[in-house]
């Protein structure tokens, strides 16, 4: 058990500790959970002011309170600068520095986290490590999934976690690193071996505003990696074909190894190949060469593997283990998933919800399609508003005919999401809105013919939509499969 002390000994922002060293059985940022016993965090956040929650936990039996202002209670409270990064450290020290116990490696970039941590995870499986997982699908102790609200979360529900997973015997924990976790501090405290970018292109600018800013903040994976010179293996894995790589390098103490296509590096890919039924490739690496064959395909699926066969060689891996796990993995949900309802055309559900994603999606489809390229694509409200009418020039751009619907809405009005996508298009181009989404399915549906590909882009394996505060039940590939069968059979 642990005493209040123990756990402000690393406080070191300016702050007034009470006199009174209550024991801390829990440690709570929601006062809804405070347990007796427990240290409740005040956190202003962008809804509401926790400040306003000081008085329930201290009904509920909370024994201490972490904040930023005086508060109107009679348990000890904990005056510090800022409660967030108090948080991060205290959690940090009442979980026993969990990210110690095993390797943790991180994924940052605006693109692929979520394939290159599963693919990362298959290497080390393969590798028989106990392997943990946190990003945006779910979060995984070996075979064990959790539901999770956010792609990284904040530093208490986190070192919590990673707490679970020190007792589990995780001995490597793969996690993607968002870049809105790096700049609010939900990763301090946590103890990185391998940091590992994708790639930079335009995302979060409601949030971050500049792309510099959104740099900057990715920037904060690989200043926070530290150095070797501590006994433990620390790497930095980059992508010498993104211009921001050279950025991250020096922000980062710990030895750089690159990886990419064109550019000379490290890790290397030659003779890419790729055709709709996979990809290979020849892995050049310091360590020697390996052919690898991919399931996956596009020229972003090379690098995701190159991404993680850097990590994976950072962590000790042999280049044997790295190319039979390659060969193994058929993809990750809702990233390229095909819909297959015996229908003659293909249909294909796809997470890209940038700009570049769903370039590099339709590029991969363009060089292989036969027949027409039908793209159904949206964007999510209560989000950067400038990737809209690029999103729909690029839809326009790759596709024969393409169809803007709602994505999330959230609170935004989803008419005035389609006005901005359709700002960025001609009228001569060849396009559609139909706001629902479930009717611009059947709308693609309806119209495909033999050898067509339908691109479902923005939601992935997303099984809701957000329209207001409703969160209704929604899932790309059963609705595609429904209209399918339901045209099908209409048409007999
Ligand atoms: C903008 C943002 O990051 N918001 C995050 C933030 O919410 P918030 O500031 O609105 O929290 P709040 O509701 O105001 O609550 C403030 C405090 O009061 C507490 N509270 C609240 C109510 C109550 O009755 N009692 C109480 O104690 C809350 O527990 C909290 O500690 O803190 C919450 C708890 O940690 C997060 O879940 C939430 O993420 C929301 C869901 C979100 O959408 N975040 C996005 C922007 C995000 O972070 N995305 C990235 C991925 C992006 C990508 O790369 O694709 C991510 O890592 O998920
Ligand atoms: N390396 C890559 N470069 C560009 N686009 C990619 C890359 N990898 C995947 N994509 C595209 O981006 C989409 C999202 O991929 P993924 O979920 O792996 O990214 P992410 O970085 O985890 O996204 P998020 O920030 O939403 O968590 C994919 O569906 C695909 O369209
Ligand atoms: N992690 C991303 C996911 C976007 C997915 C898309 N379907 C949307 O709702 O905009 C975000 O929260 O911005
Ligand atoms: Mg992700």
């Amino acid at each position: 058990m642990k005493k209040l002390k123990d756990l402000t000994s690393h406080l070191l922002d300016e702050k007034i500790i009470p006199n009174e060293n209550p024991s801390i059985t829990s440690i709570h940022m929601d006062s809804r959970e405070v347990k007796k016993g427990g240290l409740f965090f005040c956190i202003r956040g962008y809804t509401v002011d926790g400040h306003q929650f000081a008085e329930q936990a201290e009904k509920q039996g909370a024994s201490a309170i972490v904040a930023e202002e005086k508060l109107n209670v009679s348990i000890p409270v904990v005056l510090v600068k800022d409660s967030k990064r108090a948080m991060a450290i205290m959690a940090n020290m009442f979980f026993d520095h969990p990210t110690t116990k095993f390797r943790l490696i991180g994924i940052t970039g605006t693109n692929g986290k979520t394939t290159t941590s599963h693919l990362v995870v298959t290497i080390l499986q393969e590798d028989k490590r106990n392997t943990g997982l946190i990003g945006t699908m779910y979060t995984k102790i070996g075979a064990k999934k959790a539901e999770t609200k956010n792609t990284t979360p904040e530093s208490l529900p986190l070192q919590e976690l990673f707490s679970e997973m020190a007792s589990s015997q995780v001995d490597s924990c793969v996690m993607e690193v968002s870049s809105h976790a790096l700049d609010l501090g939900r990763v301090r405290g946590s103890d990185f071996n391998t940091a590992v970018f994708t790639n930079l292109t335009k995302d979060h600018l409601d949030y971050h505003q500049t792309m510099e800013a959104y740099k900057q903040a990715k920037g904060l994976l690989f200043s926070q990696l530290g150095n070797t010179y501590d006994g433990e293996r620390k790497t930095a894995v980059l992508n010498a074909d993104d211009a921001a790589s050279e950025d991250f390098e020096k922000m980062c103490a710990a030895p750089v190894l690159t990886y990419g296509i064109d550019q000379t590096s490290d890790i290397q890919a030659l003779d890419v190949n790729i055709s709709p039924a996979g990809t290979t490739f020849t892995l050049v690496t310091p360590w020697g060469e390996r052919e690898i064959e991919l399931s996956l395909i596009g020229r972003f699926s090379v690098y995701n593997a190159l991404a993680a066969a850097g990590a994976c060689l950072a962590e000790g891996v042999g280049l044997d283990t790295i190319k039979n796990a390659l060969s193994k993995v058929s993809g990750v949900a809702g990233r390229f998933e095909p819909v297959d309802a015996g229908q003659p055309y293909a249909v294909i559900v796809d997470y890209a919800h940038t700009p570049d994603s769903l370039e590099n999606v339709l590029q991969t489809l363009q060089d292989m399609a036969n027949g027409s390229i039908y793209v159904i694509a949206g964007c999510g409200g209560d989000r950067d508003a400038s990737k809209r009418p690029e999103m729909a020039k690029i839809a326009v751009r790759y596709s024969h005919h393409a169809i803007f619907t709602s994505d999330n809405p959230r609170n935004e009005d989803p008419k005035q999401i389609l006005d901005q996508m359709v700002s960025g298009v001609q009228q001569k181009d060849d396009y559609t809105v139909i706001a629902d989404r479930r009717e611009a399915i059947r709308y693609a549906v309806e119209r495909a013919n033999d050898n067509d590909v339908i691109l479902i882009a923005g939601k992935g394996h997303e099984t809701y939509q957000v329209i207001g505060e409703n969160v209704l039940d929604f899932d790309d590939r059963k609705e595609a499969e429904k209209a399918i069968i339901d045209i099908k059979q209409g048409r007999q």
